[in-house]
């Protein structure tokens, strides 16, 4: 049974995908913990109501971001996680702490990587008239959005797309590649070896 810990920092709608699917399919796998930057994040309501254990570390307590990773480092591992997931999380990690859980910790990201890294992409996306966008999945490292992919969905940019459209369009296909990609990894499929993704076949 792997233990899973989500990092949140608004309402996780990623998240609560990733509880949902988890609690469906019957994944060898539990969320051990949902942790929080922010201690308004919606999220944390909807997993305190799902059972599952919250913790807070409010990042705007610690004026170095490196002794903000260090307690949420020790808040994470107090849960003895195999896997850690970014949801929505809106910090930027140190290079130590990345280094600390090297294979162990994806994100989601709501662009087609390598486009469009970093914050508001689907404006950029609409600034840049690109006519298809999207969200990635991949493992994280100390490379701010750049770390290994291991599955993307695209999705087609409109006329008369609006930000909060698009990204609507975008989040839909999120809720499905990231349950489907965290899957993979409780199932032992999915790792990361010298920054190249493997992927097992499905086992018969
Ligand atoms: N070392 C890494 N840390 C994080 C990664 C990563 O790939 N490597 N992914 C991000 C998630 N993310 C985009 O997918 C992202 C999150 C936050 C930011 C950012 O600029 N954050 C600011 C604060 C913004 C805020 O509080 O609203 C900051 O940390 O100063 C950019 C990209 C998660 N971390
Ligand atoms: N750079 C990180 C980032 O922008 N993440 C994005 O935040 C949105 C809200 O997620 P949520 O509904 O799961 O909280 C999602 O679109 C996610 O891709």
């Amino acid at each position: 049974m792997k233990n899973i810990v989500i990092l949140i920092s608004g309402r996780g709608s990623n998240m609560q995908a990733i509880v949902e699917a988890a609690r469906a399919e019957k994944w060898p796998a539990r969320i051990a913990a949902i942790i929080s930057n922010r201690a308004d994040a919606s999220g944390l309501e909807y997993a305190a109501a799902a059972g599952i254990p919250t913790a807070v570390v409010v990042s705007k307590d610690y004026p170095e971001r490196s002794d903000f990773d260090a307690a949420l480092r020790a808040k994470i591992d107090s849960y003895t996680p195999d896997l850690v997931v970014l949801a929505g999380f809106m910090r930027i990690l140190t290079a130590p702490f990345v280094e600390h859980y090297d294979g162990r910790l994806l994100n989601i990201h709501p662009s087609l990587l390598p486009s469009f890294p970093g914050l508001a992409t689907h404006q950029q996306a609409l600034s840049f008239g690109v006519k298809v966008h999207g969200a990635s999945v991949h493992f994280v490292t100390a490379d701010l959005d750049h770390g290994p992919i291991v599955a993307q969905a695209a999705v087609p940019v409109l006329q008369d797309d609006t930000e909060h459209v698009l990204a609507e369009r975008v989040l839909a296909q999120e809720h499905i590649i990231y349950p489907r990609a965290v899957r993979w990894f409780v199932e032992g499929r999915l790792s990361i070896e010298n920054g190249r993704v493997h992927l097992a076949d499905q086992a018969q």
